[in-house]
């Protein structure tokens, strides 16, 4: 579906996981691999602001590579550098970093929603589309490149709430007092959200993720309502690379749960906070996450991350260790 032509690939692992595929050893990589724990990253930001940095091709696939520079060999993917919130801003709603995400005017009733623009999204997140083309051409097919967006529900809480909540207690009344003007703008959301990820595929995204942070405050019956319609509709638009293939686990789930459909490829699920407890814990952890997720897909795909992103006072040696540990752990001949 690709538009561009871009080097071969030589590492296809996570692709093959991802398919459910088994695979000589897990592929690696982790969430918010390009991020503050870099001190390259960091010496980044103090010039350019979050935005800046996402907005500006040439800079968002400079730090893209950081962490596949630093680490070669050793991490499996890499994924553009953006944010979730770039739907919201591209729908007209202004989002600060300082240091987390504020919104200067929220969505506090449903005729706020007038405002939002909704045509024309796509064309104003053309920056994204371009750092993804450039990034594919200096990856130069070292490991696939990852799109990725945030899923309707999540962007609806963070479009109301201004910010991270912890209750959600304004974007879940909005569901109960306002359903059909809720319904109205996760509809938007999802039209947004399937032009935004088939325009990935597009300029050059090999597989997609799609975070539904807030999902897990829904009911189940919510969830269903409201948060699986986009993998289904999805899949109609471009597939097959859109497939919900591969479930992220955090690390209160086990992958033995039964209740985890076993049509799907695994991803996760270490705690982030082990990375501080220094080498030996990393390894025991990692000895530990291998073992269960083997059990779980003994012979299909699993795809090695953090339950959630790195946190950014960890040691970038460290992560180095978690991802030889990976390796070393998750291979076919290891025990
Ligand atoms: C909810 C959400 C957001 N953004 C994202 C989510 C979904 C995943 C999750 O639940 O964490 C996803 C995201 N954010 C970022 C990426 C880039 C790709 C990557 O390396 O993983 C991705 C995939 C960069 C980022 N997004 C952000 C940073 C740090 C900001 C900085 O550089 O100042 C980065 C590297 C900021 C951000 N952006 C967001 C929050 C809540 C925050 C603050 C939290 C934090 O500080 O880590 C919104």
């Amino acid at each position: 579906m690709s538009n561009v032509t871009f080097p071969p690939l030589k590492n296809d692992l996570i692709l093959r996981a991802a398919r459910g595929q088994h695979t000589e050893r897990a592929p690696v990589w982790v969430m918010r691999q390009a991020g503050r724990y870099l001190p390259e990253f960091r010496e980044l930001r103090q010039k350019y602001d979050f935005f800046r940095l996402c907005q500006t091709p040439e800079l968002a696939t400079q730090v893209t590579l950081q962490p596949i520079d630093r680490y070669p060999d050793l991490i499996d993917a890499a994924i553009i550098f953006s944010d979730i919130l770039v739907i919201p801003q591209a729908m007209g709603m202004e989002v600060l970093m300082n240091p987390g995400p504020v919104f200067t005017k929220p969505l506090d009733v449903p005729e706020d929603m007038h405002a939002l623009q909704t045509d024309g999204i796509k064309e104003r997140l053309q920056y994204v589309f371009d750092a993804i083309s450039l990034t594919r051409t200096r990856l130069a097919g070292r490991v696939p490149l990852i799109g990725f967006c945030g899923a309707p529900w999540t962007l609806m809480s963070y479009m109301i709430e201004g910010g991270a909540s912890k209750t959600l207690q304004k974007s879940k009344t909005w569901l109960f007092k306002y359903p059909e003007q809720s319904k109205a703008l996760l509809q938007v959301l999802t039209t947004a959200c399937i032009e935004f990820l088939v325009g990935q595929v597009e300029a050059g995204a090999q597989l997609l993720q799609v975070f539904d942070s807030n999902g897990g405050d829904l009911s189940p019956h919510d969830f269903a309502q409201f948060s699986l319609p986009l993998p289904r509709v999805l899949r109609r638009r471009s597939p097959p690379q859109a497939n919900y293939d591969t479930v992220g686990l955090d690390w209160t789930v086990d992958p033995r749960d039964s209740s985890i459909p076993r049509d799907v490829a695994l991803q996760g699920n270490l705690d982030p906070t082990v990375l501080y407890g220094g080498r030996g814990a990393i390894e025991q952890e990692v000895k530990r996450m291998c073992a269960e997720f083997r059990a779980a897909r003994p012979t299909t795909g699993w795809i090695a991350n953090l339950g959630h992103g790195i946190t950014p006072g960890v040691d970038p040696d460290d992560l180095e260790w978690f991802f030889q540990c990976v390796h070393k752990y998750s291979s076919l001949d290891s025990k």
